[in-house]
Formats: structure tokens, C-alpha cells, sequence
């Protein structure tokens, strides 16, 4: 069996292998490669040989003092991230004697510079004042919560949420440790307190009892369904940053019970228990809800120890009794997961309620075994062996200095007696304290569990042995396919490594040119620079410009809103007036045609007036005109009389003359005589007497001849002699003449009316200004020569 074992569990790459087998044959292998599901590993606290079984030593990792807590947790935690995030659960858990480094493990140590990396036995309580939980030596917890934080930024998952509850269990009671936590308060603490005060929570004997009885007790339910066990009524907070998570813990950790004992001055004298769930958030029917998805608890168990070596009180010894009954019994639990793939966990044991919920295949589990090789450690041990079923004593050396395994001497007979001697220790102190049943309970199960383990185990051989073959044999042909794909890809790295030194010969000659380019676009980028300063500076100075114009816009806007108001309201007074100035036009209308029609009236009236009037005028005129035409036709009468007597005065005349014809005639008689010979020849001149018989006015009568007015003066008697012969005064003669008529004719003349005549001839000839001067004046001397030749007659006659 033992030959078996060392093939399957040597490696450490071949635990996944390992740890399915513990899944049920029937089952389909784990889908999760990346870890196995059950690791144990081994941490020195300390330099020095740890005596260990070597099957034990065949199948854990070992990690010596020199590891840093960055690499524990490295090794350790860090793989299962992967199942935590895809729905397993994880458990990491400290086991081991008090002072050896669980708490260091899990939460973590003092800041670096007060680091204690040796276990002085005689002055256990040196510097260990505080916990820094983010420094160096901050541990598996705080770690924890930077790694899920920085998964979930990764995964970009808004849906994600992490909570997180802090429980203790102290004599299988539990307790909330963050009850009173607030993260708002918390993480304003944090920000000034890295690192917490252990002593501020300092506990002597008595003060632990009385802050036992202050705290609320509460009860682990559940264990029926899916869910498991559980602490009702422990707070869960939601956390929503590491820092949030850390100050948790802090807070938490604060409140834990401890015990100063000889060994270690803050003893941790609970198991405390950090469950960390992750929560997928969804929304059903318009609200949120949300589902776990895996959880993950880390438990810092209190440390087990020889009664005879912690030298505390009884209640110190009741605790130890306790706790190394609690850590037995975690011991099988975790061996029957190992072995059957089922948990057994004892129901009237808290611990293993809480923490071995589900199968194995549900599970990833991580043992931190924690030992100082300076005092011995059985129950640890045995803790190891339980979990790998391993009943044969084979005792290897761990050295501790180089964490090289040496073999053990150690018979199983001495195992076994040791076994014994404590089993003994414990019933004897059990009996004292009237807990006994339990005892023998628990022997009984231990002695089920060892024959379920011997059974176990052979039936693992068988299936190891079968699998082995197999294993070889796929590996055999896995090899030989690497091989060829070995050779493939040398060949092609040789071709794609020629490829690459032309490329990077090509690329040498390319720098020249590029870092050419790289100084014009160096200064272009300087210019370009410089462009974008002025650039923004206008911006700047358009943006102002911009609210300047935003500003007087609002404001036109403004004006403009209340320019609209005002055209409104102009608008309809407009219309109002429009409307009046329609009634003003219509009465305006109306009284206009009044107007019209009275006008009209009055018009038609005074036309008819004046139309009367004129008639009048005309009648008056026509009754003038037929007066004148009465006098013209009487004128004409009186014409026609005159034309008879100057007929019969020219009879007369013409008699006369013939008896004058030879004597002596006057000068006057001798024009009119020659005017009327004259005239007798012009055809015109009776015509010019009949109008000037007609003219009635000065005017009319001065247009005519003097010689014609004489003549008709003559003819008409109206002139005598020795009367002037003025123009003047024929015209006026005539015009007494034309008024009242009469026959005037006076033929004779003497010399001195012929004298006066020619005076007044010349007179009328200058008044006249006639074209006709020349004439007269010829007449005239024409009746000087007469006037001689009758003066020349007349001495004759004598
Ligand atoms: N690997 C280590 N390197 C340096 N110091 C360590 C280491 N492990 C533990 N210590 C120191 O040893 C002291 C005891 O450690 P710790 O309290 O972690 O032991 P424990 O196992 O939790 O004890 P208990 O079970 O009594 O609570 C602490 O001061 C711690 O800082």
C-alpha cells in the first residue's frame, strides 16, 4: 500500500490527480484542474528537524521559516480563486500547536521592522503588541480580499457582490465578532490605523468569563438542505473594497478571545471563523435579487496544546480540552472527505458544522499545518495522518533549516503508545469534568473511521494500480506526440528566426529613416505645439467672446419677447382703432351724402336761379336787338329818303351846274363837284356815305377822310359857308347829323370861309397822321390853285 501511495502522491503537479480519487469512482472526474481538492502543506514557524511520518511527508508541501507570507499565500490560496469565481467553495484553515503561526498565517504578523523570526520561549510576550494587515507580513485574510477585488475589476462584472460575516466559536458557542461593525466607521479608522492593537484586548482569566457572559450567545441552524450549517443572526456585511474587507477583520480580530499562557502570551482561545460569499446580483420582475455563488471561509483554529504545558487555570484547561476535542474531530471529518468524498461531521461539534458543509467535489480544501520543531506536536500530526488515512507508523524528519524531509526511526508501537497516552490524558480530564460520553462517542467514531480508512484503502490500491497503467500509457503517448510537435515548431522558430534577422536587418536601415522623421516630426510636434497654444488661447478668447454674444443674445431675446408684447398690444390697439376709424368712416360717409344731397339741392337751385337770370339777360338783349334792328330798319327808311333828296339834290345839282358851269364857281362848289365826278366814278363811295350815316360814335366817324366827311357834310347840307371844315368838327356835325338828320347844303363860299377851310384841312391833315397826307396836301394845293384860278376868274368876270 505504502509503495502505491508514494507513486501517486510524490510530484506535487500530481495532487490534482490525488485528490480525485477521493471524489466517488462512479463519478465523472472535476472539471477545475487548476488545484486539487484537497492540499495540506506544512509551515515552519522556526529553524529545526520536525519529526513527521513519511507518508505523511510523501503527500504535503512543505514551507520553510524563509518563505515569505506573499509566497504562502501563493501557494496556498491563490489557485483556488479560479473554482471560487466558477461556483466551488473553498476552505483554508490553520491548524496546529498554540504559538506556531496560525494567526501569523492567516491574518497576519507585526509591521516588518518589529518581525520576531525566533520563538523565545522565556519571554513570549516581547513585541507582540500588533498585527499589521497591510504590510509585508500581512496574511492569507487580508491577501484574500485584495485578490477577490482585483478579480472582480478584472472580470469587469458590475453584477458581482461580496459580503462578509466574522464569527467566533469558543466551547462550541458562537459569537459575532462584527456586530457592532460599521464599514463607513471602519474605513475611516483604517485610513489612520494600519495596524491593530492586540492588547487593547487583552483578557486575564476572570475579565474573559465576564466578557463571555456580556456577549450574545448565537445558534448554528440549518444542516438540512443545500445551505448547510449555519450561525443565525451574524452580521454580514457587504464589502464592497479590500480596505473594507481588511477593516473587518481588524475589527473582528480585535474582539476575539485570547489567553496569555505560558506559550503564548495572546493565545488565540477560539476558532475564528471569516466567511466570505460572493453573490451574483439579478433583476426578476423590475427588482433586484441576488444568488451565491460560491463562499469562501477561512478559519484561524485555536491552537491545541499539552495541558501540562500551558499551566493555566481550570477554565484554560477546560478550553484546551475543548479545543483539541474540536480539532480531533475536524481531523475525521476532513479524512472522510478525503476518503469518501462525503464530510462526517459530528453533529454536537460546532466546528466541524460550520466548516465541512459539503462534499469534496464542492470543495476546495487547503490544510496549513503550522509546527515549531522546538517542542513536539503529536496531535498536529496525527491531525495529518487522520487526513491522508495513513494508520502505519513511519515516522520522516523535516529539517527545518532547509526543508529537506530526513526519514524517521520513530516505530508505529511508540506512535500508537504516544496516541494512547494522550487519548488518556484527555479521558481522565474528561471524566473530571463530567464529560466522559462524549469521550467515548468520539473513540467509537475514530475506531469507525480507521476500519472505513483500512477498507478505503484497499480499494485505492486496487484502483490506483489499474489507473496507474493507464496513466503510463497515455503519457507515453502523450510524449511521443509532444515530441513531434517538438520538432515541428523547432523547424519552425529556425524559419520564423531567419525571417525575424532579415526583418530586424530591414529594420535597422528603416531607424535612419524613421529617426530622421522623428526629429522633422519632433519639430513639428514643437510647432504644432505652439499652433495648438495659440489655438487654445483663441479658443478661450472665442469662448468669452462667445458668452458675451450668449449674453447680449439672451438679452435681444428678452428685448425681442418684450418688443412681441408690445406689437401686440399695438396690434390690437390698432385694430381697435381700425374698427373706430371704420365707424368714424361710415359716419363720416353718411354725412357726407348728406351733405352732398343738400349741396346738390342748393347747386340745382342757384343754377336755376342763374339760368332764370340769363334768361332774362337774353331776353333784354334779344328785346334791344329787336329795338336796334327797328332803328337800323327806320335808319335805313331814312337812308333810302336821303338817297331820294341827294337824287333829286343831284338834279339839282347837276342843273345847277350846268348853269354855273361857265360863271364863276366856288371854290367849294368846285370840290364837291370834282369829289362828286369824281366820286361818280368810284363805285365805292356811296357805300362809305351810307356808313357813315350809320356810325353813332366819334370813333367810328374819325376813320374815314376828311375830303369823304366834307363831301358828306356837303351832300347832307349840313355845313354853310364861311363854317370851319375842321375834321373835328364834321365829325361832330355828322354825328348831330346821324342822331337827328336835316338837308343842310350851302354851295357858296368867299374867300375867307375857303381859307378857313384850307386851314383847317392842313389841320386835319396833320391830326390825321393818314397814309393818305400826301394827298391831301395835294388837295390842298389843288384848292389854292383853284382858289387862284377862281380868284383869276372872278377879275375877268369884273
Ligand atoms: N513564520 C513566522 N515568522 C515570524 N514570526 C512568527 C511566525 N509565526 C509566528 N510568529 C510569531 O509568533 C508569535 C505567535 O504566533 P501566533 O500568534 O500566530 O501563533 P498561534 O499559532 O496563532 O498561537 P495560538 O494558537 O496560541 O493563538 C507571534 O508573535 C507571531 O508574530
Amino acid at each position: 500500500m505504502n509503495t502505491s501511495l508514494l507513486q501517486f502522491s510524490a510530484p506535487k503537479h500530481q495532487l490534482a490527480n490525488q485528490v480525485q480519487t477521493f471524489a466517488p469512482l462512479k463519478q465523472a472526474p472535476l472539471t477545475v484542474p487548476d488545484v486539487p481538492h484537497l492540499q495540506v502543506f506544512v509551515r515552519l514557524r522556526d529553524d529545526g528537524d520536525l519529526d513527521i511520518d513519511s507518508e505523511v511527508m510523501k503527500r504535503v508541501t512543505c514551507l520553510g521559516p524563509e518563505t515569505s507570507q506573499k509566497q504562502v499565500f501563493e501557494k496556498t490560496t491563490q489557485g483556488t480563486f479560479q473554482a471560487f469565481f466558477r461556483g466551488l467553495s473553498v476552505l483554508v484553515f490553520s491548524i496546529g500547536a498554540t504559538g506556531t503561526g496560525k494567526t501569523y498565517t492567516m491574518i497576519g504578523g507585526k509591521p516588518e521592522d518589529q518581525t520576531m523570526l525566533f520563538y523565545d520561549k522565556r519571554h513570549p510576550t516581547s513585541m507582540q503588541d500588533e498585527i499589521s494587515l497591510d504590510g509585508e507580513n500581512r496574511g492569507i485574510i487580508p491577501r484574500t480580499f485584495e485578490e477577490i477585488f482585483s478579480q472582480i475589476e478584472q472580470r469587469k462584472e458590475d453584477s458581482l457582490q461580496v459580503s462578509a460575516s466574522f464569527v467566533e466559536l469558543y466551547m462550541d458557542d458562537a459569537f459575532d465578532l462584527v456586530n457592532d461593525f460599521s464599514v463607513a466607521d471602519s474605513v475611516y479608522k483604517s485610513g489612520r490605523e494600519s495596524t491593530m492593537s492586540i492588547s487593547s484586548f487583552k483578557s486575564s482569566s476572570s475579565s474573559l468569563s465576564q466578557a463571555l457572559d456580556e456577549r450574545q450567545k448565537l445558534e448554528i441552524r440549518g444542516g438540512t438542505n443545500e445551505q448547510g450549517f449555519f450561525v443565525a443572526g451574524a452580521k454580514e456585511v457587504e464589502i464592497s473594497n479590500a480596505a473594507e474587507g481588511k477593516a473587518l477583520v481588524r475589527h473582528g480580530v480585535q474582539k476575539r478571545r485570547k489567553r496569555g499562557h505560558k506559550l503564548n502570551q495572546e493565545s488565540s482561545r477560539s476558532h475564528a471563523i471569516l466567511t466570505i460569499k460572493l453573490f451574483e446580483k439579478y433583476e426578476e420582475n423590475g427588482s433586484m435579487k441576488k444568488r451565491e455563488i460560491s463562499r469562501m471561509t477561512i478559519a484561524d483554529l485555536a491552537g491545541n496544546e499539552r495541558l501540562n504545558e500551558t499551566e493555566t487555570g481550570d477554565e484554560g484547561k477546560q478550553e484546551s480540552i475543548k479545543i483539541n476535542k474540536d480539532l480531533s474531530a475536524f481531523a475525521r471529518c476532513i479524512a472522510s472527505m478525503a476518503k469518501s468524498g462525503h464530510p462526517i461531521s459530528s453533529r454536537d461539534n460546532s466546528l466541524t458544522k460550520l466548516l465541512v458543509g459539503k462534499t469534496v467535489k464542492e470543495t476546495k480544501v487547503v490544510s496549513i499545518l503550522t509546527f515549531s520543531p522546538q517542542r513536539p506536536d503529536t496531535s498536529t500530526k496525527d491531525f495529518a495522518k487522520n487526513v491522508f488515512c495513513i494508520s502505519k507508523p513511519s515516522q520522516d524528519r523535516i529539517k527545518g533549516n532547509n526543508t529537506s524531509f530526513t526519514s524517521s526511526t520513530q516505530s508505529s508501537l511508540s506512535y500508537h503508545n504516544e496516541e494512547l497516552l494522550k487519548l488518556n490524558d484527555e479521558m481522565l480530564t474528561a471524566l473530571k469534568t463530567e464529560k466522559c460520553e462524549r469521550q467515548i462517542d468520539e473513540l467509537i467514531i475514530r475506531e469507525q473511521v480507521i476500519n472505513d480508512m483500512n477498507e478505503s484503502m484497499n480499494c485505492l490500491e486496487t484502483v490506483l494500480n489499474q489507473e496507474s497503467e493507464i496513466k503510463m500509457q497515455e503519457m507515453q503517448e502523450k510524449h511521443n506526440l509532444y515530441r513531434k510537435q517538438m520538432a515541428r515548431e523547432i523547424s519552425n522558430l529556425k524559419t520564423q528566426l531567419r525571417e525575424s534577422q532579415q526583418k530586424y536587418h530591414d529594420l535597422q536601415t528603416n531607424a535612419d529613416i524613421v529617426g530622421r522623421k522623428y526629429i522633422e516630426k519632433k519639430e513639428e510636434i514643437t510647432r504644432l505645439q505652439s499652433t495648438l497654444k495659440e489655438l487654445q488661447e483663441n479658443n478661450e478668447r472665442i469662448q468669452k467672446q462667445y458668452e458675451h454674444l450668449q449674453q447680449q443674445y439672451n438679452q435681444v431675446q428678452q428685448q425681442n419677447e418684450n418688443d412681441n408684447l408690445i406689437t401686440e398690444r399695438l396690434k390690437s390697439e390698432l385694430e381697435r382703432q381700425r374698427e373706430q376709424y371704420t365707424v368714424l368712416l361710415e359716419q363720416q360717409q353718411q354725412k357726407y351724402e348728406k351733405i352732398l344731397a343738400t349741396q346738390t339741392q342748393q347747386h340745382d337751385s342757384e343754377k336755376k336761379g342763374l339760368l332764370d337770370k340769363h334768361q332774362s339777360e337774353i331776353e333784354d338783349y334779344n328785346s334791344k336787338i329787336t329795338k336796334l334792328q327797328k332803328k337800323l330798319k327806320k335808319n335805313d327808311e331814312y337812308v333810302a329818303q336821303i338817297k331820294e333828296k341827294m337824287e333829286e339834290l343831284e338834279q339839282a345839282k347837276a342843273e345847277e351846274e350846268k348853269a354855273k358851269a361857265s360863271s364863276s364857281t366856288s371854290f367849294f362848289g368846285k370840290v364837291v363837284n370834282s369829289f362828286f365826278s369824281s366820286s361818280s366814278k368810284s363805285e365805292d363811295l356811296p357805300e362809305e356815305m351810307t356808313e357813315i350815316l350809320n356810325c353813332t360814335t366819334f370813333e367810328e366817324i374819325n376813320k374815314y377822310k376828311v375830303p369823304l366827311l366834307l363831301a358828306f357834310c356837303k351832300k347832307h347840307g349840313m355845313i354853310t359857308k364861311g363854317q370851319s371844315t375842321k375834321k373835328n368838327d364834321l365829325i361832330n356835325l355828322i354825328l348831330q347829323f346821324n342822331q337827328e338828320p336835316k338837308m343842310v347844303v350851302d354851295l357858296t363860299d368867299d374867300e375867307s370861309n375857303q381859307r378857313k377851310r384850307k386851314h383847317d384841312l392842313k389841320e386835319d391833315e396833320r391830326l390825321d397822321e393818314s397814309p393818305s397826307k400826301k394827298n391831301k396836301m395835294d388837295d390842298a394845293e389843288e384848292v389854292v390853285v383853284v382858289k387862284k384860278k377862281t380868284t383869276k376868274a372872278r377879275r375877268k368876270k369884273k
